[in-house]
């Protein structure tokens, strides 16, 4: 019997996901890479421009939620250390003391230096917001999120860290947390925000990397000496806290001030 193809396709279950109803889809797939690979056939191309109605709704339900939520910071870091690590308690004092600081903590809202972070939010009674992510494995909000929004496009919720943010702590991380540090370092560096501190958090595991922009990128002429910057590095939460509060890392001369 041959593959079932276009609108004879057999339908799916409806699935609850992130608060909004979906089609059931199969196991591997979300809407970010289903927008993002190449179609197989041309009566799948015909269904983007419908999608541009639910990307839509992601921001229209991303702007809504945190219109409110005062001054924040952004923090990211990995979604795999683990409770026991060195750097779980970083996550947990960073997003304490952020509060104390008397501004709102985003995350991810996955586990890991996530978790950590709106832990610390959490037990100090500030504002905790998760901003999920739909990913092939159904990971759930951590239980110390207090605001979650979920999103199926990663674009639409990278917005929302910057829109709704006034700086950065970066914990360690991999590719994810590389990819939320590299979005902010250019939005930065081309003017497109300003007044942004990007704080990396532990010198010994930033620094390899710095390094090489420095005497591989800055060397070469690829990235100019000044945007490095763009980054200050601090080695305890309270440093990390202290740098991202005081606002003034990544301040491009001549930008316009952010909308
Ligand atoms: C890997 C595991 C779960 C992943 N779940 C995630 N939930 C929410 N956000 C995530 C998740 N994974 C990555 N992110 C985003 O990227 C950053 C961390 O990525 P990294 O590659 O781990 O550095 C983080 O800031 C999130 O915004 C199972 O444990």
């Amino acid at each position: 019997m041959s593959a079932p193809t276009g609108s004879s396709r057999p339908s799916r279950p409806l699935t609850k996901r992130f608060g909004s109803w979906t089609t059931g889809v199969p196991a591997g797939s979300t809407a970010d890479s289903r927008l993002l690979d190449t179609p197989p056939s041309s009566d799948f191309t015909h269904t983007d421009p419908w999608r541009v109605m639910r990307i839509q709704s992601e921001f229209v339900q991303g702007f809504d939620s945190l219109a409110e939520i005062g001054p924040a910071i952004s923090v990211f870091g990995s979604a795999r250390t683990k409770p026991d690590s060195p750097h779980y308690q970083t996550g947990v004092d960073v997003g304490r003391l952020l509060v104390e600081a008397g501004v709102a903590v985003i995350t991810g809202g996955g586990p890991g230096s996530m978790e950590a972070a709106n832990r610390g939010a959490s037990e100090a009674g500030g504002l905790s917001i998760g901003l999920g992510i739909e990913l092939p494995f159904e990971q759930g909000m951590n239980q110390w999120v207090a605001l979650g929004v979920g999103f199926r496009y990663f674009f639409a919720r990278k917005t929302m860290f910057v829109k709704y943010a006034q700086g950065f702590v970066v914990l360690p991380g991999g590719l994810g947390t590389l990819d939320e540090l590299f979005e902010a370092m250019v939005l930065v560096q081309t003017s497109k925000v300003t007044q942004f501190p990007i704080v990396l958090v532990d010198t010994a595991f930033w620094s390899p990397l710095l390094d090489w922009i420095r005497d591989t990128m800055v060397a070469e002429g690829l990235v100019s000496p000044g945007d490095m910057d763009i980054v200050q590095l601090a080695d305890t939460p309270e440093e990390a806290v202290s740098l991202v509060m005081a606002g003034e890392a990544g301040t491009k001369v001549g930008a316009v001030p952010r909308a």
